[in-house]
């Protein structure tokens, strides 16, 4: 059995808004919403991972708050867990520099109003019920 790889994904929260990624590739995930982040990768925590890939990805500086209970599926052998996270005070705003071709602040009552990765569904229902967005 091959072993797991975790994909961290931020729940990257602002003034109570939920920030959504849509992906700009692989096709067949091209034009679907996620959590922005990616693989960790070895020797590294996820919390780490998370603060790598977000400067990566979107040009920022942020920091994980707690971990989201749960874990999803993905495509084997990966799995997603995700982690509420923070911009830094002075931090650049997100870019969709990597990976995504747009960005969205989600209000709670907007959480549902993308469409995400069928495998996100679940997470951010989580997450939504977590912060108080409506679900
Ligand atoms: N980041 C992220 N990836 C997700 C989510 N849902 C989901 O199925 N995935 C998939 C897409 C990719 O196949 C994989 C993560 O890959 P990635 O391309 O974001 O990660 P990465 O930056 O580390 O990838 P790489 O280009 O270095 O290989 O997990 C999600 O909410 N966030």
């Amino acid at each position: 059995m091959s072993e797991r790889i975790v994909v961290v994904g931020a729940a990257l929260l602002d003034a109570g808004r939920l920030l959504a990624a849509r992906r700009s590739a692989p096709p067949e995930l091209a034009g679907r919403w996620e959590l922005p982040g990616g693989k960790v990768e070895p020797g590294e925590t996820p919390e780490h991972a998370l603060v790598r890939e977000l400067r990566e990805e979107l040009g920022v500086e942020a920091e994980a708050l707690t971990r989201v209970p749960g874990e999803w599926p993905l495509r084997e052998p990966y799995v997603l867990q995700v982690w509420t996270a923070r911009l830094h005070p002075g931090s650049p705003t997100p870019k969709p520099l990597q990976d995504h071709d747009e960005l969205r602040w989600l209000a709670p009552d907007e959480i549902w109003h993308v469409n995400w990765l069928d495998q996100d569904v679940p997470a951010v229902r989580e997450v939504a019920a977590l912060v108080g967005h409506g679900a």
